[in-house]
């Protein structure tokens, strides 16, 4: 594809207007070509020779999730063990990324991965709707921050978006993103809400413009989550953001991704589209709740030939 950005595109508008005219003056996505190339990406095989450095680098990218309302500190210490160490009977196997908890709970999993190097990420800003007042998301983001939190997920105002109201979409990301401080900032597009890629590019480069660390599909409650047409777009927009701003941003893609077979495909189109300096969990994650049992047998099947049975790991 050639839909790249132009170089001049890295300072930030300042009122609503130019925001529009910025975010709507960007190539358009060629849907057709998008989905043709996700699907002739999603066919690649990977050797067998290289699936054990796969499987483990998918491991290290993994965000272990639990966002539920009936969440638990049990339930949240219980993921962290795993999340340290995902295999008590296989040592070599690597810790994951992150844990991914609401921010009531991020003093438990803080406490629970002490020493461990395994991060602490909280979602906020009244995830997932991202309804309530500006002070209140704050206030959400505050909260995970003085907790502990390393790394805040914020869901981005999609009324606003969807209204055309760019620069308070813009505003609000750059407030949480200076409530963070030290703490790294993925911003959540919701792709699933938004309706167009160009829709998902735009959304993709103004919370690049307005500070984020990481772009993330989604809260996992709206399908679709993690395509990976979308996640396609939103590394177009890394690599080009970094060509012209200058500055690697992260890819979480989120939702629905639970197999080492979506995993794989997702580190083919990382390396395809972005290239390999987005091959690490500093600038990619995967969100997901459920994968990391699949991760763990396809891991020991390639190792011993066979499965483990269905009892033998703890459940995600
Ligand atoms: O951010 C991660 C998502 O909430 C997890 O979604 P999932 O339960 O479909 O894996």
């Amino acid at each position: 594809m050639t839909d790249t950005v132009s170089a001049s595109s890295a300072a930030a508008p300042v009122s609503n207007a130019s925001w529009r005219a910025y975010l709507h003056g960007l190539p358009g996505v060629d849907e057709a070509g998008l989905r043709a190339r996700s699907a002739d990406l999603a066919t690649r095989s990977i050797k067998t020779t290289a699936k054990s450095r796969m499987i483990d680098l998918a491991i290290r990218m993994v965000d272990l999730t639990t966002l539920e309302g009936s969440d638990t500190a049990g339930k949240v210490r219980a993921m962290s063990a795993k999340a340290a160490r995902p295999d008590p009977a296989s040592p070599d196997v690597p810790s994951v990324g992150a844990v991914c908890v609401y921010p009531d709970l991020v003093g438990t999993a803080v406490s629970a991965l002490a020493g461990t190097g395994v991060r602490v990420a909280s979602v906020a800003t009244a995830f997932p709707s991202g309804r309530a007042e500006r002070e209140v998301k704050l206030a959400d983001a505050r909260t995970a921050v003085a907790a502990g939190a390393d790394e805040v997920d914020m869901v981005i105002d999609r009324g606003a978006f969807l209204a055309g109201d760019y620069r308070a979409v813009y505003e609000e990301i750059a407030a949480v993103r200076e409530v963070c401080a030290a703490a790294s900032l993925k911003v959540i597009l919701e792709t699933g809400e938004l309706a167009t890629f160009d829709n998902v590019r735009r959304a993709a480069w103004l919370a690049m413009h307005a500070g984020a660390d990481f772009i993330k599909t989604s809260t996992g409650k709206v399908s679709p989550a993690a395509t990976l047409p979308t996640t396609l777009v939103m590394l177009e927009a890394v690599r080009d953001h970094a060509a012209t701003a200058g500055r690697r941003v992260g890819v979480k893609p989120a939702g629905g991704i639970r197999t080492t077979k979506d995993a794989f495909r997702n580190l083919v189109l990382v390396n395809e589209v972005a290239g390999s300096a987005w091959l690490g969990p500093e600038r990619f994650r995967l969100g997901a709740s459920s994968l990391l049992n699949d991760l763990l047998m396809q891991r020991t099947r390639v190792a011993t030939g066979h499965y483990p049975g269905p009892d033998y790991y703890t459940l995600d």
